[in-house]
């Protein structure tokens, strides 16, 4: 049960998947691109494990924080674990980031699972064994055939809904697209999507992040007449007020936040002011599976649902142990990309969705990842 050591390998492994200069995702030339695998090993040899950008578990941040809380306790007390290892945020001259904690608890719930054979839904508590996805569309761009043009998305829906997607997010263009943000022109693709897959599908657009409150009022009357079932991040999340005066004065829900720092007591003063009527969360966005739990209980303390921000088995795990959050958001898709190829070093996907639309959770222990180790070993670099 005693912790007694915290390692990361960094390993290669090929995407089609490009960042661009706003860190969107976008389809490219396969290349090669690095990622970490943390492990947290006990006395017993048990081991858990998570993956993440190798930044966020680099040496510094192993040896000055995660080590100096982790080492000697026992695994299993993830609730104190946390606070210990969130206390030394304040003072670590903001290089002990959220992420870390993230891949921190995650490893450490993936480890919990893995003694005891679980999924680590079972461990929390699940809810259901299968959750409702929603197809999250790439922003667009200006490659042809792609997600150029509003037709280009209606298209694009069409194939998604056939594939069993029940709802569809659209993330419009943004800059670095020459000609964007156009409010127009995302009330066009929404537009679009809606005429091809009609009434009967769910839609939500996150927007460009930055537009102003009148903007954001006239993006969010357009979607209020297509029927969308939530309007996301259309404002900077840095700006409470401006979310509070958006959901005043909008009837389409209004959802968040998704980047905004501060884990859930941040969320809980969105709630307090009323700057949205769905709350959002996400492993990766609050600090670990253990505060997004606090979040989506928070949300269910106010009535209120909360959305899990991301894929990935660590928010697939929250959203099956919770009644609160209506959808696994499946994604980043694209026409380019078949997101059921998975990647090359699982062995199977971690959200694999049947033809109703419904993401099974693997009854696989722990975060339940089929992690080909024998790939991590044969590209590793570090
Ligand atoms: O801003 C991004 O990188 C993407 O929009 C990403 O976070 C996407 O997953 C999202 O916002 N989902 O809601
Ligand atoms: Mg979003």
């Amino acid at each position: 049960m005693i912790i007694t050591d915290v390692s990361a390998r960094v390993f290669r492994h090929m995407t089609s998947r490009h960042s661009d200069s706003a860190g969107h995702a976008h389809p490219g030339p396969e290349h090669a691109v690095e990622q970490a695998i943390l492990t947290i090993r006990t006395e017993d040899g048990d081991e858990g494990h998570t993956f993440c950008p190798p930044e966020v578990v680099r040496p510094h941040v192993l040896d000055k924080f995660v080590r100096k809380v982790l080492i000697g306790q026992d695994h299993r007390d993830r609730e104190r674990l946390w606070q210990d290892l969130a206390h030394w945020q304040r003072g670590s001259a903001a290089q002990l980031t959220d992420r870390t904690l993230a891949a921190v608890d995650c490893a450490l719930w993936d480890l919990a699972g893995r003694v005891l054979g679980q999924p680590v839904h079972k461990l929390i508590g699940s809810y259901r064994d299968a959750v409702p996805a929603y197809g999250s569309i790439m922003c667009g761009d200006e490659i042809e055939g792609g997600l150029a043009t509003p037709d280009d998305y209606g298209r694009f829906a069409e194939k998604l809904v056939a594939r069993g997607y029940k709802g569809i997010k659209l993330h419009t263009w943004m800059p670095p697209v020459s000609w964007a943000p156009d409010v127009r022109m995302d009330i066009r693709a929404c537009a679009a999507v809606r005429e091809a897959v009609g009434e009967g599908v769910a839609l939500m657009l996150d927007a460009f992040h930055w537009y102003t409150r009148t903007e954001a009022l006239e993006l969010g009357r357009g979607l209020e007449k297509l029927g969308f079932a939530w309007i996301e991040e259309p404002l900077d999340e840095q700006s409470l007020s401006s979310y509070k005066w958006l959901s005043d004065n909008l009837d389409i829900p209004v959802i968040g936040p998704e980047s905004a720092a501060g884990k859930h007591w941040h969320r809980a003063e969105w709630i307090r002011q009323g700057a949205c009527d769905i709350l959002r969360t996400g492993v990766n966005d609050v600090g670990g599976i253990t505060p997004a739990l606090k979040t989506m209980h928070l949300a269910e303390s106010f009535g209120m649902e909360c959305e899990v921000h991301g894929n990935t088995a660590m928010n697939l795990h929250v959203a099956a142990a919770t009644k609160n959050a209506k959808w696994y958001e499946r994604g980043l898709l694209h026409p380019f990309l078949e997101y059921d190829d998975g990647f090359d070093y699982l062995k199977s996907l971690s959200d694999p969705m049947d033809a109703d639309g419904m993401v099974i959770v693997p009854d696989r222990p722990g975060l339940g990842e089929d992690i080909d180790f024998d790939h991590i070993e044969n590209f590793r670099v570090a």
